[in-house]
């Protein structure tokens, strides 16, 4: 276990550079699956949740190198499609080798996933969908058996666009027989990143990034030289990190446009964001003004900000409200920031958030990711001393968040106890 001893009062100044995305860089490690050769990604964060799915794909019996940012897969070996529970329930996107499994040889068994606790996470959409597609699924004691003679394109309609059901049927699709229509697909970046990866790989996909995504099944795949998008959940959390500590950060490696909704958010509360290239500035030097927040499938505000701009906005002048649509259990942090001295009461999916003039540090603890994310930001800004407890769950997606903050003016220590 580990834990960040975190002194609050230090202005952060200075360049941060975004590692590549979590959640592209997880999908597009699975679609190697699909694959009989080698392929090299690069821009893989080191991330926790990477190594997880580098574990995977090697006990499937890929080999796969690391070295830097730059990830060889060799998936020839691939012969057994049979995932043990302990890999599953340590990360809940390992349930992204479904699709591929099922699409190269025709079957898969795997228990149901792990990961943050932050809502029930059904996989239902994804299942439906490969039924569609001619899938045989039984569920048995806790595992997921996938199963088909031949797998057939076909219409399928999402009752919400789901991020992962979406990944998990581009890739099932990618090797069946004819046409697979995705409607109500997800149109997050990450989303476009994967058909950009499959599509370097010979594979036919079209339309991500708009609701209906079109995929023309191939016979087969071959290698593929390709880049991860940067993480713009990595970006916001800087920028957050900038605003909360009063701060003047320049975050390089950045694609504006998957930011709008946080620079949007941030500028409403009154914080200086100037964007160019792939480059994004933010500036504060005053209190924030509150404003109301309701995550929402992109282009909509991420839920994966929701409780960092929480932090922020314990420290608004005025009332905020925040309605998290997205994960019925988002709200792990409120108890935390509330032991730091924060005012914030829940209803339901609903947060009313009341700006105080100063929070201060206290033994908290990390429920998960972002919320872990979010306590390391009202530290930063709070009064004296933090410590934080299972910041694990932080490296599950920030790399080495402590080095990036103290390089430009934090007072992070890891302790390992
Ligand atoms: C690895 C990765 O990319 N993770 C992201 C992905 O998670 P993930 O892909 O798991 O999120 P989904 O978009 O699938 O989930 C959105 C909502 O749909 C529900 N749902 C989903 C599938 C299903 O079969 N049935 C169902 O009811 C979920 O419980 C949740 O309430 O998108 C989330 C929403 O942007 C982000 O917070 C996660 O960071
Ligand atoms: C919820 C997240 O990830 P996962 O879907 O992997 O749990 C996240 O990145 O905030």
């Amino acid at each position: 276990m580990q834990r960040f001893m975190i002194t609050g009062g230090y202005r952060l100044a200075g360049t941060i550079r975004v590692s590549g995305s979590k959640n592209a860089t997880l999908p597009i490690m699975a679609a190697s699956l699909l694959l009989d050769g080698n392929c090299t990604i690069r821009g893989v964060p080191r991330l926790r949740d990477v190594e997880v799915m580098r574990e995977l794909l090697i006990y499937l019996g890929a080999s796969v190198s690391w070295e830097k940012d730059v990830m060889h897969i060799d998936t020839q070996g691939v012969g057994y499609q049979d995932v043990s529970e302990e890999l599953m329930r340590r990360m809940r996107a390992s349930n992204l080798v479904l699709g591929p499994l099922v699409s190269r040889y025709k079957y898969a068994r795997i228990s149901y996933p792990g990961g943050c606790e932050i809502g029930a996470r059904p996989m239902n959409l994804h299942l439906k969908g490969m039924q569609a597609m001619g899938v045989g699924i039984k569920e048995k004691f806790g595992y997921i058996i996938a199963e088909t003679d031949k797998l057939k394109g076909s219409e399928i309609y999402l009752d919400m666009p789901s991020v992962g059901a979406t990944e998990n049927l581009m890739m099932a699709a990618v090797l069946a027989e004819g046409n697979t229509v995705i409607r109500n697909a997800a149109r997050e970046p990450e989303i476009i990143d994967l058909q950009n990866f499959l599509n370097c790989m010979g594979a036919n996909v079209k339309g991500a990034g708009t609701d209906t995504i079109k995929v023309t099944g191939v016979d087969g795949l071959h290698g593929a030289d390709y880049t991860v998008i940067p993480d713009r959940i990595e970006a916001g959390t800087h920028m957050v990190a900038a605003a909360i500590t009063k701060g003047d950060v320049l975050i390089t490696n950045v694609i504006p446009e998957h930011l709008d909704p946080v620079i949007n958010k941030l500028r409403e509360a009154g914080v200086y964001v100037e964007v160019k290239d792939d480059k994004v500035r933010v500036a504060m030097d005053k209190k924030p003004k509150a404003i109301d927040i309701k995550t929402m499938p992109y282009p909509g505000f991420p839920t994966d900000m929701q409780p960092q701009l929480m932090a922020l906005l314990t420290l608004a002048e005025g009332t905020s409200v925040i309605s998290e649509t997205i994960f019925e259990n988002r709200y792990k942090h409120v108890m935390e920031l509330r032991r730091m001295g924060a005012d914030i009461k829940v209803e339901g999916h609903t947060a009313v958030v009341r700006g105080v003039t100063g929070i201060s540090g206290t033994l908290v603890e990390a429920s998960d990711l972002r919320a872990g994310a979010a306590l390391v930001l009202a530290a930063m800004a709070s009064e004296n001393g933090t410590v934080l407890d299972q910041v694990d769950y932080i490296d599950r997606g920030y790399e080495r968040l402590e080095n990036k903050y103290n390089a430009i003016g934090a007072r992070i220590i890891r302790v390992h106890s």
